[in-house]
């Protein structure tokens, strides 16, 4: 989709559609007992504020005239009232266009997804040349959804999840598979095709299961899932009637000497939020209209849990292509030389002393996930007691599968290597890092330079020397300040092309705490593979789900893993999370 052009006026399309809001469902027993909630306002409503009036005059406060102005006095008064008049039509003209460059990324992103066909479960498994990738994101986000969506306690009503990028309902079977089904899901995204195949998803689960699901060792009762077109960044979630019955703190949030915390007992047990983190930061108005859904709408002790790039990987690779370009100048802002450490990265975004960062200690509860998990392995059984997720996993589903980029076409991606040089610019007389390190003038990247480019045969990263808004140079030491606004192009084969926005690590776990959010866990995908498959019930899910194969002696490098070298280092762009709310 969106190129680093995407806001130009050429894209912009029909303005934001106003919703048909779904008839109010009782959701009776998720709503029984509660008191009905004032509607709230929106917070997010974008209005340019009315103009205050003028102050009311006292005819004797005027200054007296003491004579008629001549006509030089009366021409200037003229061009004085005809400079402010330009002045404030330039500056409602702004305005304007930043309302408008809002809305059109939010309609180029849901253009983009709503532009992804259905290609059907039997095309993933067999002709795509990501499979074993598109195995490894699935068995992720299960794992995610797996370790966190348990609560402390079981919720009188059954859990409560929301879901606020369900995109076509990529992860309604990993929740009809978690260990605990919940009694509602709400699934919203901005893109409306996408919503309506996530509603036909659900029917037709729904259809096959006779509205049964195997949870963890039992069948359960029928997984409740409401579906709404939603803006989740721009918009509050208070206007959803679904989620005000559940639960939605509007106050949530720094400001106003409110204090924080999340509602005692109402509010969703778990916000998720897969794949789709970074495109609220393109600004912080958006990045903390998203927060404060999620910590709107999470009960004290709710978990956010998702997936998104990696900004350490980002940092690292930024920083490691710019100074491999221009090797002796000083890395950035403050002006430090890079360390020996500095330059040897690795491919991870991983440097020494980053490890420590990586998995902050869980709480004691974290380890307790699956108590019921007997010791020794277990033969499925088809009597209902089999062990979680016997069913099909390899029915998962994902929403990589774009027909056509669906913003302005982007250059074809150059496969570079990361470990090796910067981008190739075709039209430069030479790409090699010694090359261009002898060019003049690499202090401050100049626009006439090709983007930075990497990745490998499967996927591409892109960053504008420098960003097209700000005007603000690609900083060479890989830090991203202000936090908000970095975009680039990602590029994944037969699947992304589109804009995305670097999400800060350190500034958005700051900003997360702004909100009552706290960090339980991080850990970059390779990670999570290494350190998760080793469990008994998610290695053998990896297996269900075609990232291991059972026989530990097969696969792609004769360890059993079923994802190929091109396809992990693309996985290690990413990383996941999960927060709770204080
Ligand atoms: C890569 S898809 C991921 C979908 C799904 N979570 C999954 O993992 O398969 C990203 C999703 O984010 C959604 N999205 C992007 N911006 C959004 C916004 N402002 N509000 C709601 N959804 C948004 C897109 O429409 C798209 O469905």
């Amino acid at each position: 989709m969106a190129d680093d052009d995407a806001s130009t006026p050429s894209n912009v399309t029909a303005p934001r559609k106003i919703q048909k809001r779904k008839r109010e469902t009782p959701a009776s027993r998720l709503a029984a007992n509660k008191s009905a909630r004032t509607s709230t306002p929106n917070a997010y409503a974008r209005r340019t504020p009315p103009r205050e009036a003028p102050p009311a005059r006292d005819d004797d406060d005027e200054p007296k005239q003491l004579k008629r102005p001549g006509a030089g006095a009366r021409i200037a008064r003229e061009q004085k009232e005809a400079a402010d008049t330009a002045r404030r039509q330039r500056e409602d003209e702004a305005r304007k266009n930043a309302a408008n460059r809002q809305t059109t990324a939010a309609e180029l992103v849901a253009e983009h997804y709503n532009a992804v066909p259905e290609r059907g479960r039997e095309w993933r498994k067999t002709d795509s040349q990501i499979k074993g990738l598109r195995s490894l994101n699935n068995w992720i986000k299960s794992t995610l959804i797996q370790k966190f969506s348990r609560p402390d306690v079981i919720p009188e009503h059954g859990l409560t999840v929301l879901d606020m990028a369900c995109g076509k309902g990529g992860d309604l079977g990993k929740w009809e598979k978690a260990p605990m089904v919940p009694a509602l899901y709400v699934g919203c995204d901005i893109a409306e095709v996408s919503v309506d195949q996530a509603k036909q998803r659900h029917a037709e689960s729904m259809r096959k299961s006779g509205g049964r699901h195997r949870g963890g060792r039992q069948m359960t009762a029928p997984m409740q899932a409401e579906f709404y077109v939603q803006d989740t960044f721009g918009r509050s979630l208070a206007e959803i009637p679904i989620i005000r019955q559940v639960g939605f703190n509007p106050n949530a949030g720094p400001g106003g000497g409110i204090i924080q915390g999340g509602m005692m007992t109402g509010g969703f047990d778990v916000v998720s939020m897969m794949f789709a983190l970074h495109y609220s930061f393109e600004s912080e108005a958006l990045a903390r209209g998203m927060l404060k859904n999620v910590a709107g709408a999470l009960k004290k002790g709710g978990r956010f849990l998702g997936v998104m790039p990696n900004s350490d990987v980002i940092t690292a690779t930024v920083k490691r292509l710019l100074q491999a370009e221009a090797p002796g100048q000083t890395p950035g802002a403050a002006g430090k030389s890079a360390t020996p450490e500095e330059k040897t990265g690795d491919a991870d975004g991983k440097e020494d002393g980053e490890e420590e960062d990586w998995d902050p200690e869980r709480p004691a509860a974290e380890d307790d996930w699956d108590p019921e998990a007997p010791s020794e392995p277990q033969p499925a059984s088809t009597n209902g007691n089999a062990p979680a997720n016997t069913a099909d996993e390899e029915e998962e589903e994902d929403d990589w599968d774009p027909e056509k980029p669906s913003a302005p076409a982007a250059p074809p991606p150059q496969t570079t290597n990361p470990s090796a040089t910067p981008a190739a610019d075709p039209t430069a007389s030479s790409s090699t890092p010694s090359a261009a390190a002898a060019a003049p003038s690499t202090s401050t990247p100049t626009s006439d330079q090709p983007p930075l480019e990497w990745g490998n045969g499967i996927y591409t990263v892109r960053f504008p020397r420098h960003q097209p808004l700000t005007r603000l140079p690609l900083p060479r030491d890989g830090i991203f300040r202000p936090p908000y606004g970095w975009k680039y192009h990602y590029a994944l084969e037969e699947a992304v092309n589109a804009a995305e926005y670097v999400v800060p690590w350190e500034g958005f776990r700051a900003l997360a705490e702004d909100y009552g959010l706290e960090l339980l866990y991080r850990k970059g995908f390779k990670e999570v593979l290494e350190d998760e498959s080793g469990d008994r019930e998610l290695g053998m899910l990896a297996e269900r789900m075609g990232v291991m194969s059972r026989d530990r002696s097969q696969g792609v490098g004769g360890d059993g893993l079923l994802v190929t070298g091109e396809e992990m280092e693309a996985a290690g762009f990413y990383h996941a999370f999960c927060f709770y709310k204080t």
